[in-house]
């Protein structure tokens, strides 16, 4: 297994945010967490990504623990991350995130020997292109990333996290602020990373049409703990699934 979680818990005082949670995600699988609102979902991937410090547990990404580990040390192990609410960071332009993203990953050795930070970065300026231009934002990369709408901030990030070459993208409600459309077309782009670069892919998401567009499998949380996993044609019928989505007996 690629990535392994097994017994994470996580308490806030008297609110267990995450309950002994089992997950798991293959090689290369694009995996929905969802669940409802206060489920769990964001604590999980802030456990995965090092935000958070579970009280039990143990989480490990093709074999090696990686519970704590700094955004530097996770992204020398190829995972990076997208946030759910994104800030604004001052003047820095749509292409200075995109570039900030690629001096996190993998490469970033060999990348800052040729110099590539300092003067043009062909793989930051594609990302750039393939991931913003879907969304009109073509001609947005010299823009500051405060005059873009909450969405395309979104999508923006997203292009960040892809330019650090990660081999495990975490994902918070990627399409948030964006149109049917747009949140369509970033299915696919997200679709499009993983047949391109071979990510392994594990996304919290709300939106079912874009779950069903671009996962392989789902996971549903509730009250912390998993109640489901499996493809999207059972969680439609799942009887503890429509218990907890649509409050049926
Ligand atoms: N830093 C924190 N301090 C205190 N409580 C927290 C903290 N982070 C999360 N919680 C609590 O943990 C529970 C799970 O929250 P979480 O944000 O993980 O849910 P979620 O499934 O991601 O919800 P949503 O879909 O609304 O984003 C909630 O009760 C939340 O209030």
């Amino acid at each position: 297994m690629a990535l392994e979680a097994r017994g994470v818990t996580i308490r806030f005082g008297g609110v267990v945010a995450v309950n002994g949670l089992d997950l798991d995600v293959r090689q290369g699988e694009i995996v929905a967490l969802i669940g409802p609102n206060g489920a769990g979902k964001t604590t999980f991937i802030n456990c995965v990504s090092g935000a958070y410090v579970p009280q039990s547990g143990r989480v490990t990404w093709k074999g090696g623990d990686i519970l704590g580990l700094t955004p530097n040390a996770l992204g020398q192990r190829g995972v990076s991350r997208t946030f759910q609410n994104v800030a604004s960071l001052h003047d820095l332009t749509v292409l200075d995130i995109v570039r900030l993203g690629r001096s996190l990953g993998r490469g970033r050795t060999e990348r800052r020997s040729l110099g590539l930070f300092t003067t043009r970065d062909p793989l930051a300026e594609e990302l750039t292109e393939t991931l913003l231009a879907p969304l009109g934002l073509a001609d947005a990369r010299h823009r500051p990333i405060q005059m873009l709408s909450y969405g395309h901030r979104k999508a923006v990030d997203l292009a960040r996290a892809i330019a650090a070459e990660p081999e495990l993208l975490l994902l918070d409600e990627p399409v948030a602020g964006l149109s049917s459309r747009e949140a369509h077309e970033l299915a696919d782009v997200i679709r499009g990373v993983r047949e391109r670069h071979g990510c392994t892919i594990l996304m919290v998401e709300h939106k079912m049409d874009v779950v069903n567009r671009t996962c392989d499998r789902i996971v549903v949380m509730a009250a912390g703990s998993r109640i489901f996993d499996g493809s999207s044609d059972e969680v439609q019928v799942d009887p503890e699934v429509r218990r907890v989505y649509l409050g049926e007996p």
